[in-house]
């Protein structure tokens, strides 16, 4: 099956561009969402995570205490190490259990992480995208989002590679800058990626 990874810095938009390609029939893994699935349902991780960061690090009906769990890990890059060290790991044997469930009659499929590249699973992938968008563009929209401060967006950015170096990683562009189409132009990098994908 030919993979296409897509990834962005936060607020990028990278999951909006993903509905697109869902449309048109693509199926995607949303690698961020899977993540905190895994943290509440995966016996073993939850162990873990509570013996690295506390038992209020899940609430008493189960459910991940995201804010817990973020304001010590963006605070402290040893913390969200051992973070990814415990949940990275699950995500990619989720990502690859998903794969077999997929029929073969799909062209190509997406997978949608917010660190791709840091975390080294495109190179797991045929081609990849990054969605670009201007950095008050991104911190307009995720304070919107979640209702959270400048600072805490800037916190998760300064943990995650820049666009620069993301950029020289990348084979294919969305700009979601709210001014160029995201319509046409995924609609320009899925006609791609069908030839692509018969050519493979
Ligand atoms: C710390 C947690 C609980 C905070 O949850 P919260 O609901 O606030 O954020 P959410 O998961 O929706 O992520 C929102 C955005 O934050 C950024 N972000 C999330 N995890 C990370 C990380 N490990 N490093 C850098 N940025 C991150 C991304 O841009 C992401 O799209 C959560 O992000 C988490 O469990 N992260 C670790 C798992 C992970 O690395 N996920 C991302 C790729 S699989
Ligand atoms: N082109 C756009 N026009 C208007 N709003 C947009 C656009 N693209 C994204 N948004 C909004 O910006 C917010 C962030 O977008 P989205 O969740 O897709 O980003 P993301 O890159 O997946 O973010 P994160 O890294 O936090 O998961 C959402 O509320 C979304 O609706």
């Amino acid at each position: 099956m030919y993979k296409v990874g897509i990834t962005g810095g936060i607020g990028s938009g990278k999951t909006t561009v993903c509905k697109v390609f869902e449309v048109l029939g693509i199926p995607v893994f949303y690698a961020d969402t899977e993540a905190k699935d895994i943290m509440m349902k995966d016996s073993l991780l939850i162990d873990g995570i509570k013996s690295t960061f506390g038992a209020a690090s899940y609430f008493e009906d189960g459910k991940l205490n995201n804010k817990h769990i973020a304001s010590i890990v963006f605070n402290n890059e040893a913390e969200l190490t051992k973070l990814n060290a415990l949940v990275h790991p699950a995500v990619f044997r989720a990502f690859d259990a998903w794969e077999e469930t997929i029929s073969s009659n799909v062209p190509y499929t997406l997978k949608e992480a917010a660190l791709l590249f840091e975390s080294g699973s495109y190179k797991m992938c045929d081609t990849t995208i990054l969605v670009t968008a201007p950095l008050e563009t991104k911190l307009k929209r995720v304070m919107q989002r979640d209702g959270v401060s400048a600072e805490q967006v800037k916190a998760r950015m300064d943990r995650q590679l820049s666009d620069e170096e993301k950029a020289k990683l990348a084979s294919h562009f969305i700009t979601n800058d709210e001014e160029h189409s995201i319509i046409e132009q995924v609609l320009c990098l899925h006609r791609q990626f069908l030839l692509a994908a018969k050519s493979n």
